[in-house]
């Protein structure tokens, strides 16, 4: 596994890196080395180690034994501050903004003496300006945070590691949460990062994304570094080998759908939010057994509010929704657990917020909105050895890693979270499934698997109901695909005729000219 490269240019070299948490080896004697100026990939299963490494190259773990050379100097980095005075700058997967800060303030905090002071502030406001124009990275300096989309607050932190002298910049999994254009954006940024000599270390989930982004990439697997390889000499079908050691089934295997009788439907269901704001305007869909209904949409277009209003989660203002042939009063809607009495299981788009609670044990996750059922209850107590042969039995059938039941919730690599809370979901048999972004932050084996299992499920008769940003995602699972735009429904395409083009356009609410002879049957009443 030799990574040869001239010895000046290189940035960061890792030597021997060694890190255990207990009986978990994150990271085996690590070696690598990142040349200068250059797009490095870091891939690698959930709980490969990718996160680890990291935070050890960040200084917010300390390795257990090993070296860290920056620029040639080995260096002891016990603190992000240490490794932010030798140019190391790091935009985690969840923002460490201050939301009602505004973004200067948030650039320059703890950044400099005189903090938020008057002539502090005219000089930062300068040297951001004079980033944002070099680097692609406008932003409105004076916005809040919580005012910018997730896109824009992204591009917050970039300029706060920038402005603090960074000269590796670590992305860990930077495009989760961004649109497809956020995301072409972003790789124009770190373009332009890398003609000014920045490095850039990129974890990403999306062998498209290292593919199309890096210079080079280099693969984990269980705690070691197991292969490089140049962008340009390898492909997506290698890395997902080398990934998890064996071969990927990177395409969804499906037969046509069999839908059935209809399990639920909504009809003129609209919701303003606290802010006034409309976010489902007239919305009418229908699910029938055994297909899969995808929902593509830029995010924050209704998609999120629609399911929380079928997972009885939030008060729509009118209309009505039916499950299984129970009417429910939309302005009274039935609490979630009615809503899951009538057979609907809800995966929620953040796994973190509403999918579990990080302090819990796996166990304890495991059984939430379950928690009052007479197989986790006796009559006085509930029922701890039931409780825990439960949750072995689901993370066998998951193949969650590591099988430990006991263990806290926030200690599970993302992708192991997900596949807990869809094996919760799914193992109560429901019949209508509601799926929110499936796979975000989920390495490809547990794509492979979790996909699989849809379409099992779909074939079993159920009805699902999928929301994802990943448009390859919702091509792939779909029999349907609806597109929302601004709370409405703009238009529906069957799998045969949807492709990214297509969809792309009328998630700009752009009718295609394939679609414009039939745009009279695919109004949001006849769906
Ligand atoms: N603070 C911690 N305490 C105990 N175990 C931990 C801790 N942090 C990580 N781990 C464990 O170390 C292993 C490596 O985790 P890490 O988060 O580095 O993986 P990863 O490759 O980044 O995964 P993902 O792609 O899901 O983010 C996992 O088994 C994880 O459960």
């Amino acid at each position: 596994m030799s990574q040869p490269h001239n010895q000046e240019n290189i940035a960061l070299e890792l030597c021997g890196i060694d890190k255990k948490f207990g009986a978990v080896h994150a990271n085996c004697n690590i070696d690598l080395k990142v040349p200068a100026g250059t797009i490095h990939g870091i891939i690698g299963e959930n709980g490969a180690g990718k996160s680890t490494l990291m935070n050890i190259i960040y200084g917010f773990y300390v390795a257990d034994s090993g070296d860290i050379k920056i620029s040639g100097e080995v260096r002891k980095l016990t603190s992000s501050k240490e490794a932010i005075s030798y140019g190391i700058g790091m935009v985690h997967q969840h923002f460490m903004l201050v939301d009602n800060f505004s973004v200067l303030e948030n650039v320059i905090l703890g950044a400099e003496e005189g903090g938020l002071l008057q002539p502090s502030l005219r000089k930062a406001r300068k040297e951001l300006e004079r980033l944002a124009k070099e680097y692609q990275l406008n932003v409105p300096l004076d916005a809040l945070i919580e005012d910018l989309p997730v896109g824009l607050q992204q591009r917050v932190e970039i300029l706060k590691a920038l402005y603090r002298g960074a000269k590796i910049l670590i992305l860990d999994e930077p495009t989760g949460v961004l649109t497809p254009q956020e995301t072409d954006h972003l790789f124009k940024i770190f373009d332009a990062l890398r003609d000014q000599g920045v490095t850039i270390l990129l974890i990403t989930h999306k062998l498209r994304e290292i593919l199309a982004a890096t210079d080079n990439v280099s693969v984990m697997r269980q705690g070691e570094m197991v292969a490089h390889r140049k962008t340009a000499d390898t492909d997506k079908e290698e890395l997902a080998e080398l990934m998890v050691g064996r071969k990927v089934r990177l395409k969804v295997e499906k037969t046509e759908a069999d839908a059935q009788q209809e399990l639920l439907s909504t009809s003129n269901l609209t919701y303003t939010d606290e802010l006034g704001v409309d976010r489902l305007k007239n919305v009418s869909i229908s699910i029938k057994a055994g297909e899969v209904v995808g929902i593509a949409g830029v995010s924050g277009n209704g998609q999120s509010e629609l399911m929380s209003a079928l997972a009885g989660l939030i008060k729509p203002n009118s209309g009505q929704i039916n499950i299984g042939g129970t009417q429910i009063d939309a302005q009274n809607p039935s609490s979630a657990a009615q809503v899951r009495d009538l057979g609907v299981g809800h995966i929620p788009e953040d796994r973190l917020v509403m999918g579990l609670i990080k302090s819990f044990s796996a166990e304890e996750s495991a059984i939430l909105g379950y928690q009052n059922s007479d197989t986790y209850n006796g009559r006085f107590l509930n029922k701890p050895k039931i409780i825990n042969q439960e949750c072995a039995r689901l993370m066998e059938d998951w193949d969650v890693r590591p099988r430990d039941p006991k263990l806290r919730s926030s200690l599970f690599s993302g992708g192991n979270q997900q596949k807990l809370i869809i094996a919760r979901e799914v193992d109560k048999d429901p019949n209508i499934l509601l799926i929110g972004q499936p796979t975000r932050g989920v390495d490809i084996g547990a794509i492979e698997l979790i996909h699989k299992r849809i379409i099992e499920l779909r074939d079993q008769g159920k009805g699902i109901l999928l929301v994802s940003v990943e448009l390859d995602e919702i091509m792939a699972l779909s029999d349907r695909i609806i597109v929302m735009f601004d709370g409405n429904i703009v238009g529906e395409v069957s799998a045969q005729q949807a492709n990214e083009k297509i969809l792309g356009m009328m998630m700009a609410n752009i009718m295609p000219d394939e679609l414009q002879s039939n745009a009279a049957t695919t109004s949001g009443e006849q769906l």
